[in-house]
């Protein structure tokens, strides 16, 4: 478990992070997110121990990082954003380097060395040196020296930034899997990571907290939670959909075409659309309830007031 409570962090004059205030129990999976610069990587630093807070707390199973970092960060997993060090190592050398430093030994080591090597995919570079990698494999690497302790808590920040498609997939299942038995906090600007992977999602803004809840109570705060989308396959007088009874605004998206149908408050509206679009025969090549857009409320939560 990781209390923090009114944690704060500044810079001179300038407040990184601002009286911030959460907790995160085994089994969670959150999505840390924010924009550029909102503070995301120096509250890692704080929740992993590396940074030293201005004021507030962190705790981890009850106890102070500040006084028991080396303790604490046995059982915590951290990627750093950006590179791993150490970068004229050969992936090898480095992983065994990290193996040590996390005090495994004889044969734990050698099993903890060959599981991370299989599952982040690394035996075709292990003998090549980390700064001469891809950007996609630096961060494998980064993942694999994380989880190499078998950490019962993990930070990522932005695991899967510099991945190819397929490489962001396989690092989402491995995290998947990963999250079973441990506490996962990873920060991101990728937002359909946070549907796709998380169950809980914090968003800060100017280092404050703006929103704290599960990815589907962030999908019910957008504009689009319900609106009734539809295409059509080729023009036609669709003026009449605006003025369905429950209609409070149509929305046209013009470089897609998508029409979107917003409903009054409260109001369910895909029966009385589907029987104008039946009545007037109108040419419907789809049509869906949306379930709310991420990146809109995202936009709005972190331009403007807490939700
Ligand atoms: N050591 C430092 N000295 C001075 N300012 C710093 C320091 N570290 C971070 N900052 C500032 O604190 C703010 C928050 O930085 P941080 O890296 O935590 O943001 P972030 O949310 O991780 O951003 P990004 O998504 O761009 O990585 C930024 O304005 C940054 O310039």
């Amino acid at each position: 478990m990781i209390s923090v409570k009114h944690l704060t962090r500044t810079f001179d004059e300038f407040i990184a992070v601002d009286d911030l205030s959460f907790e995160i129990a085994p089994g969670d999976i959150v999505g840390f997110l924010g924009p550029n610069g909102a503070g995301k990587s120096t509250t890692m630093k704080m929740l992993t121990g590396f940074l030293p807070p201005t004021s507030g707390e962190v705790k981890i199973d009850n106890l102070s990082i500040d006084q028991n970092a080396k303790l604490l960060q046995k059982k915590i997993g951290y990627l750093p954003e950006g590179s791993p060090v150490y970068g004229d190592m050969t992936v090898y050398q480095f992983l065994h380097f990290i193996a040590d430093v996390r005090g495994l030994k004889g044969a734990e080591k050698r099993a903890r060395l060959s599981d991370v090597i299989k599952q982040l995919e690394l035996q075709s570079v292990l003998n090549r040196a980390v700064e001469n990698l891809s950007k996609g494999f630096k961060r494998r690497v980064g993942l694999a020296q994380a989880i190499i302790h078998d950490p019962q808590i993990l930070i990522l920040d932005e695991p899967t930034d510099g991945l190819d498609p397929n490489q962001k997939h396989h690092v989402r299942e491995l995290i998947r899997k990963l999250s079973q038995e441990k506490l996962v906090i990873i920060s991101t600007h990728i937002l359909e990571e946070v549907t796709s992977v998380c169950n809980r999602v914090i968003i800060i803004s100017k280092g404050q907290l703006r929103f704290d809840g599960t990815p589907t109570a962030l999908q019910q705060k957008s504009r689009y939670f319900h609106a009734v989308s539809l295409t059509l396959s080729y023009a036609a007088d669709i003026s009449g959909l605006a003025e369905i009874e429950g209609v409070a605004d149509m929305e046209i998206d013009r470089i897609t075409g998508r029409v979107t149908l917003f409903p009054e408050p409260d109001t369910y509206i895909l029966g009385r659309i589907t029987d104008y679009i039946h009545h007037r025969k109108l040419p419907v090549d789809s049509l869906y309830v949306e379930q709310g857009r991420v990146d809109e409320v995202f936009r709005r939560i972190t331009n403007g007031a807490a939700a």
